[in-house]
């Protein structure tokens, strides 16, 4: 069979389903579009001669028809033959100051409305035409009204169902929200929608007017006043704009949610790749000339422009808060009281920032909230030591052992934590840096005389017998605070297998970090328990004959321990505390003349 050579065609339907599904976040971006394409005709015109005029855009709405006007360059019959007839053809490709660059936004138009007419009129001083192109594909080309004036008006007529798109009340709300900084007017319906552009670059009543408007922009945007703002201005992608500084703490999820423009036009409201990931203390507002939106423009393209204008933002914030640091250190005291994790994550990154605002974080530690300064104060001053536990389960049982004259515990358990002290550690080698251990806990106990030896020696007998069925190995030894009658803890290497036996192998990873210090355990019980021979109810039980009254007392106080540490217990520990429980009460009773018959005919 000969070669026979044929063109592709395409189903216009089927490609304005695709863009309205995937594309495209709904119907109303040919709003947006429209306005796009009326700003790089104006900036077009701009360019073009020189010429001076006053750009404007404006949708005229009555029922269910919208029209669409703005001033720019309009279009020449050539244009139109070129750039309206084939889909994915566009003028601006390669010309960095436009915004389109596809040749497919006119298309969106085709979400709301069957046809597109068309008018312009080219500023080159050629004659208007009037184009009409159809949602099947085909379009027609007639001679315009002559009157025209430079520029181009589009014309759109609700399709079946989409009314509610072409309503002016919308349409106002959408122009407002996507032309919010241009710096001309747009109307609907004769009324302008969006403000005088971008109050941070308006300097024409001076800076405390420029600051006042800027903090009130801010309010808005927040709901709340914001605590102050950085002025950001990039040379890479030219960004312009401000970071409000959030008067509340965000949640982890609510980061990034940043409001870019792209040549004044609206891009998304919760851009994240502009601004470093370590800056959740701040909303910014963003205006770049030289960033590129990506195809559904809602977002922008990943490139070296946005890579380079992220890190002089990332300088610029830097340095706003260093010159705070001497300018207000109390306005840098609130900052830091409400943005402390995310200024951690900073100083994780970043040697210089970290020696310079270390001084003013918070820990938290076994003595209370304290800046490192204030938590060396508590210790030697001869030689200085940080302790800290980044597990929560041992720093919660060292916390319990209140130590006199003992430097407190840190409890870096966020993430940047742990990394800070290190690097803190390393950049001051005066201070030493110790990481707590289980073992570190034991020797803080003392031995006991060899009196209270003697004293205990059933005590300790029966509690061994009693606890290792349970998996816990008993000792007696004495410790602060005096009024805790036993402390369990768990010994590492065997903790995990203890957790997964409780809950079926989704556990672990809590002592994972000191698995790798201390290898994996022979047979000893997963855990151990100290009973306090302070306490005086340790005194006593010391005076029990081995009888079951003893070891029901060592049963339920170990489950104490357990419970008082946060480990969850297993069923056999749980029932222990169950029988424990259902016989000390029944005893109390019996004490109180009640029967065990006599009880329960009662509560009947
Ligand atoms: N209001 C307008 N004034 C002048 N020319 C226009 C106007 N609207 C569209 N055009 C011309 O039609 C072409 C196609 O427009 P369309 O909106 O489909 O794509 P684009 O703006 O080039 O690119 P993108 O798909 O990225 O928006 C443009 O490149 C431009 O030449």
């Amino acid at each position: 069979m000969a070669v026979m050579s044929h063109s592709f065609s395409v189903d216009l339907g089927g490609l304005i389903d695709l863009l309205s599904e995937h594309l495209y976040s709904g119907p109303e971006v040919y709003v947006r579009e429209l306005m796009q394409n009326g700003i790089d005709a104006i900036r077009a015109r701009q360019q073009g001669s020189g010429e001076v005029f006053s750009p404007a855009l404006g949708f005229e709405i009555s029922n269910e028809t919208l029209t669409f006007t703005d001033n720019g360059v309009g279009l020449t019959p050539d244009d139109i033959h070129t750039f309206l007839a084939t889909i994915g053809r566009s003028s601006k490709r390669g010309n960095i100051e436009l915004i389109g660059q596809f040749g497919i936004g006119l298309l969106a138009c085709f979400l709301v409305s069957e046809e597109i007419e068309l008018v312009s009129r080219s500023a080159s001083g050629t004659p208007p035409l009037r184009w009409l192109g159809r949602a099947d594909g085909s379009y027609t080309l007639e001679d315009g009204p002559a009157d025209t004036p430079i520029g181009t008006r589009v014309t759109l007529s609700a399709r079946e169902g989409r009314a509610e798109y072409l309503l002016p009340e919308r349409v106002s709300e959408w122009a407002g929200d996507f032309g919010g900084l241009l710096p001309f007017p747009v109307a609907v319906n004769g009324v302008a929608v969006n403000g005088q552009g971008a109050p941070w670059l308006d300097t024409s009543h001076g800076e405390e007017a420029r600051r006042e408007a800027v903090m009130a922009y801010g309010a808005e945007l927040l709901g709340v006043p914001p605590l102050d703002f950085v002025d950001i201005d990039t040379g890479a992608g030219q960004v312009r704009g401000v970071a409000f500084i959030l008067p509340w703490t965000p949640t982890l999820e609510r980061r990034g949610q940043h409001r870019v423009y792209v040549r004044h036009m609206l891009l998304s409201d919760r851009e994240e790749e502009l601004t470093p990931r370590w800056a959740f203390f701040i909303r910014a507002v963003l205006d770049g000339q030289g960033l590129r939106p990506n195809a559904a423009r809602d977002a922008l393209r990943d490139d070296g422009e946005l890579r380079a204008a992220r890190e002089e933002i990332a300088a610029q914030l830097r340095a706003y808060l260093v010159d705070l640091a001497g300018r207000d250190p109390a306005a840098l005291r609130r900052l830091i009281k409400l943005h402390f994790l995310s200024i951690k994550a900073l100083a994780a990154e970043d040697d210089a920032f970290l020696q310079l605002f270390m001084p003013w974080l918070p820990f938290e530690t076994s003595a209370g909230s304290l800046a490192l300064p204030e938590y060396l104060a508590l210790g030697s001053q001869e030689h200085p030591e940080i302790r800290f536990s980044g597990d929560l389960n041992l720093y919660r049982q060292a916390a319990q052992l209140a130590l006199p004259g003992q430097t407190p515990i840190v409890r870096a358990i966020y993430t940047y934590d742990s990394a800070l002290l290190s690097r803190y550690a390393a950049l001051n080698p005066g201070v030493r840096l110790t990481q707590l251990s289980p073992n570190d806990l034991v020797q803080e106990f003392s031995a006991l005389t060899p009196q209270e030896l003697a004293q205990t020696a059933t005590l300790r007998e029966v509690a061994r017998d009693t606890l290792l069925p349970l998996d816990a190995e008993a000792r007696v030894s004495r410790f602060d605070p005096a009024e805790l009658p036993a402390l369990a803890f768990a010994r590492p290497h065997r903790e995990l297998a203890r957790t997964r036996e409780k809950v079926g192998g989704a556990g672990g990873g809590l002592w994972t970090d000191l698995l790798g210090d201390l290898g994996a355990g022979g047979q000893e019980a997963a855990m151990e328990v100290h009973f306090n021979v302070a306490h005086p109810l340790i005194q006593q039980a010391a005076r029990l004959p081995d009888a079951p009254l003893l070891r029901r007392v060592l049963g339920m106080l170990y489950v104490q321990a357990l419970l008082l540490g946060q480990h969850p217990l297993t069923t056999r520990e749980l029932a222990l505390l169950n029988g424990g429980l259902a016989d000390l009460i029944g005893d109390a009773l019996a004490g109180a003349g009640l029967g065990e018959r006599e009880s329960v005919s009662r509560l009947n």
